[in-house]
């Protein structure tokens, strides 16, 4: 089995760079299928799983694509199928996001249920009510998803229940290409939201209002291939910042953008870590002992539930109780368990965890139960005592270019071990639990979504509705 072995004690110096976001270049990839003509050139594409997952969907569906030097072409002057398969979107919850493109370039779109990190039940119901909003119509199947529409989408008023990330994105893509002026209110804020608007801009879109709760998209003809460098990843930023506060470093975090990383700085800065914020990057000092301080996860500006077990890691080397209360999520406290194996003490009470810090960290065998968990795995055993053996590593090559190597270039006594493979793990319930989870959120907005559920979904052929 693959595994990370990290002995800990180590105080982290020097600089990291850091990749471009995933949350940003996955949309982004996406939104390429949009173009009709010219080739997108996507810049600082970071090395990833889930990269690699979301070019293997884009090919799928006809696209020709060149991956080289962080940079990635795309070029897609015909869609050659509207299907979207299991194997590649169980892998990853982004894949769904191809949904919107499909939809508004040719009408139609059949595609399975996303997977992703399992930290709670992840509706797409919000998705679907904005391409309903806009004339499509939609049909849910075992484990997939099947929408047209007849001629072009339509602009629409879209209200977001709550400010989704994905289903912003989404919307945003279909709406790109849309008959008329769409408003997504209760959009959410995230700076990859923006990074998405500003690479359809390019592409000659109309995007107005995005990194605010209301955005204007009026739809345009047709779009065209664009050059675009992908925003720094602020997770993976954090979870080095994270790390240098670990160990006591002095860790400069080149290329973070202080501004997408308010609720993180905040934070440090509340415990006792020195931050300096410069043009390119963040330099991140720890020399005194950390104050415990509570946390709450909220969506975009405020603290990233995406940081939360990170956060946590620290905790657990700080003077006193702090309490982490998790409201993005409803199961993202599974590395709680792994924790414990390292001697943490950490009580879970529904939504909120009671961590009592500055209990010594012993070195275990622990499993990443999600992407963010195994950072946090990790990031913790910097400051174990002994030997820590992280496994579950598919969930970590998934969001974090080559973190072995980087933490090493830092100090860290830290090497990884490659296995005969992965033990397979599931990484998203069963289809068929998906959909019920998800025909349990669509029941939620029934007066106003009509949705039909059949065992078989008729095939529709591939054919642009309009051009
Ligand atoms: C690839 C990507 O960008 N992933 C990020 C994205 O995920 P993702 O886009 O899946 O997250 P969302 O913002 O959609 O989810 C936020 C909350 O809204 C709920 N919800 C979402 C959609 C929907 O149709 N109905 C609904 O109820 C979810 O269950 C969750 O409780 O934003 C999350 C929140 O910042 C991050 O943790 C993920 O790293
Ligand atoms: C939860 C995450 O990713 P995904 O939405 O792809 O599962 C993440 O990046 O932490």
């Amino acid at each position: 089995m693959t595994k990370i072995i990290v002995r800990g004690g180590q105080r982290l110096t020097g600089t990291v760079r850091v990749s471009g976001a995933k949350n940003a270049v996955l949309p982004i990839l996406a939104a390429s299928l949009l173009a009709t003509e010219g080739d997108s050139v996507i810049c600082d594409v970071p090395l990833l799983d889930d990269v690699m997952t979301i070019q293997s969907v884009l090919q799928t569906l006809g696209a020709q694509t060149t991956y080289n030097n962080e940079t990635m072409s795309v070029s897609v002057p015909i869609i050659t199928s509207y299907e979207a398969p299991y194997e590649l979107i169980r892998k990853m919850r982004a894949s769904f996001l191809v949904m919107g493109p499909l939809l508004a370039r040719i009408g139609k779109v059949r595609i399975s249920l996303p997977g992703g990190c399992a930290i709670g039940t992840r509706p797409i119901d919000q998705h679907l009510k904005g391409f309903e909003a806009m004339g499509a119509e939609i049909t849910l199947g075992q484990g997939f998803i099947e929408a047209s529409v007849n001629g072009r989408l339509k602009g629409a008023k879209i209200y977001l229940d709550v400010a989704s990330v994905g289903a912003t994105e989404n919307i945003m893509m279909a709406a790109s290409l849309a008959h008329g002026t769409t408003t997504i209110e209760n959009a959410a804020r995230e700076p990859e939201i923006v990074d998405l608007a500003n690479y359809i801009n390019a592409m000659g879109g109309k995007v107005r209002g995005a990194g605010t709760g209301m955005i204007r998209i009026e739809g345009v003809e047709r779009l065209k291939g664009a050059r675009h460098n992908v925003i720094p990843d602020r997770v993976e930023a954090g979870t080095y910042m994270i790390a240098s506060a670990m160990t006591g470093g002095d860790v400069f975090v080149e290329g973070a953008i202080a501004d997408h990383l308010t609720p993180v700085i905040s934070k440090l800065q509340e415990m006792g870590v020195e931050i300096a914020e410069s043009d390119n990057g963040i330099r991140v000092t720890a020399t005194r002992p950390l104050k415990a301080v509570d946390v709450k996860t909220l969506p975009h500006p405020g603290f990233p539930t995406d940081m939360q077990s990170q956060m946590m890691a620290l905790l657990l080397v700080s003077e006193g109780t702090s309490v982490v209360t998790e409201t993005v999520f409803e199961n993202r406290f599974m590395h709680v368990e792994e924790f414990h194996k390292m001697n943490a003490n950490i009580k879970v009470d529904g939504r909120s965890a009671i961590v009592t810090g500055g209990v010594p960290l012993t070195g275990a065998k622990v499993c990443a139960t999600d992407l963010r968990a195994g950072a946090a795995l990790i990031c913790a055993a910097l400051r174990a005592d002994g030997e820590t053996e992280v496994t579950g590593l598919h969930h970590v090559d998934r969001g974090y270019v080559d973190i072995t190597g980087k933490l090493a270039s830092l100090g860290a006594d830290i090497r990884r071990i490659e296995g005969d493979g992965e033990a397979a793990v599931e990484e998203s319930p069963a289809p068929a639990a998906v959909v019920h989870q998800t025909v349990v959120a669509a029941k939620a907005s029934e007066s106003t979504v009509a949705y039909k559920r059949e065992k078989e979904v008729a095939v529709l052929k591939v054919q642009p509705t309009w051009a």
